[in-house]
């Protein structure tokens, strides 16, 4: 047992457990990285519910979401890591592990804050539905994305994840992995993109994917078709060019944006304390929402995206969801 808010000495616990040789590639982080993404990345902006706050997937309503299959692993390796240090909450503790395992597989570091808890508010689960779906497209990406609050640029910099790890037939479905090294952080995703002749595969389930046997591993890499989209809708390839050719720069991208899905719903003081939490409740409540002053809508309370600094979702972006 540490002492309360030592959240180094569970860093240092967590990146003990990376190392799972009966498991998958031998790693457990692609699974921690997919599970602090999945608990953050149900948040809507507009009603400012979901999000990571709550550590709402312990519950069935939103850990029994087929979205979600296969992350009761992520879950079971955090266990002991969770008994050793009980005062932290499985909502810090669940995003701190993916800011562990990004830089313990030789990724950017990532700004993390703890202070989450794990009061659930009904009313701020999320419904089923909120994350994305491997068989759509761009429309779905961005439909998706921009109701968390995201931009173009940044969908395509999250997206670059799919360097990790892989898919597994009896959880979505889809099968196999993105790149030949898939516990090594890296922009080779989006080389690959490029590079390589993406062909669609249609499993023995009916699923369809997109392959392209590598000869150097001699195995068979896959895309999702939201992964294809990224090649194919102009807006988000030069972004996928970008970072093929510079891996700094998706680093330093990557790092930004990761922080920013895992503050999602979040609002801070400057000293960094939550400061939509209830605390009587040890609880997390809704911002409250400022009604806007008529004829300037767009500079609404509501329009915000709870991260620190309250970046407001971007007209464009809100006009695009209301088309679809
Ligand atoms: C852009 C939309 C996205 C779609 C459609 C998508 C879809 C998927 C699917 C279908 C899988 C395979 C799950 C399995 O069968 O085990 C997967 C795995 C994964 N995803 Fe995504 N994902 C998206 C975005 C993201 C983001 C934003 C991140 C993190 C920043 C992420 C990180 C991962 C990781 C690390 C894995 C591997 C998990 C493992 O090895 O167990 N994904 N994703």
């Amino acid at each position: 047992m540490s002492k309360k808010g030592d959240f180094e000495a569970v860093r240092k616990d967590i990146a003990e457990l990376m190392h799972q040789p009966e498991y998958d590639d031998g790693s457990a982080g692609p699974v921690l990285v997919r599970l602090a993404w999945h608990s953050a990345g149900t948040f809507d902006a507009e009603t400012d519910t979901g999000g990571s706050n709550g550590a709402g997937m312990r519950y069935e309503a939103e850990g029994g979401d087929p979205a979600n299959a296969g992350l009761q692993h992520a879950r079971v390796f955090l266990e002991p890591v969770k008994d050793k240090h009980s005062w932290i909450t499985y909502a810090d503790l669940w995003t701190l592990a993916g800011v562990v395992a990004i830089k313990e597989m030789g990724g950017p570091t990532i700004a993390w804050k703890g202070g989450r808890t794990d009061y659930v508010d009904d009313s701020k689960l999320p419904p089923r539905g909120r994350l994305p779906d491997g068989a759509k497209g761009a429309d779905h990406l961005r439909w998706i994305f921009y109701r968390m609050g995201f931009n173009d640029q940044e969908i395509v910099a999250l997206s670059g994840a799919h360097n990790l790890g892989r898919c597994h037939s009896d959880r979505s479905g889809f099968e196999g992995a993105w790149v030949n090294n898939p516990t090594q952080f890296s922009n080779q995703y989006f080389r690959l993109l490029l590079s390589l002749q993406w062909r669609k595969k249609t499993l023995k389930s009916g699923i369809e994917q997109f392959v392209n046997f590598d000869e150097d591993s001699e195995t068979e890499l896959m895309m999702l078709p939201t992964d294809i989209a990224l090649t194919q809708d102009k807006s988000f390839r030069k972004y996928v060019e970008l970072y093929a050719r510079d891996k700094e720069r998706f680093f330093e991208d990557f790092s930004r944006v990761f922080a920013k899905l895992v503050e999602l719903g979040i609002q801070r003081d400057a000293d960094g304390n939550i400061t939509n939490t209830d605390n009587e409740k040890g609880g997390y409540h809704a911002a409250p929402k400022k009604k806007s002053t008529p004829g300037s809508p767009a500079k609404s309370t509501d329009d915000k995206v709870g991260t620190s600094e309250g970046e407001p979702l971007k007209e464009e972006n809100k006009a695009f969801r209301a088309r679809l």
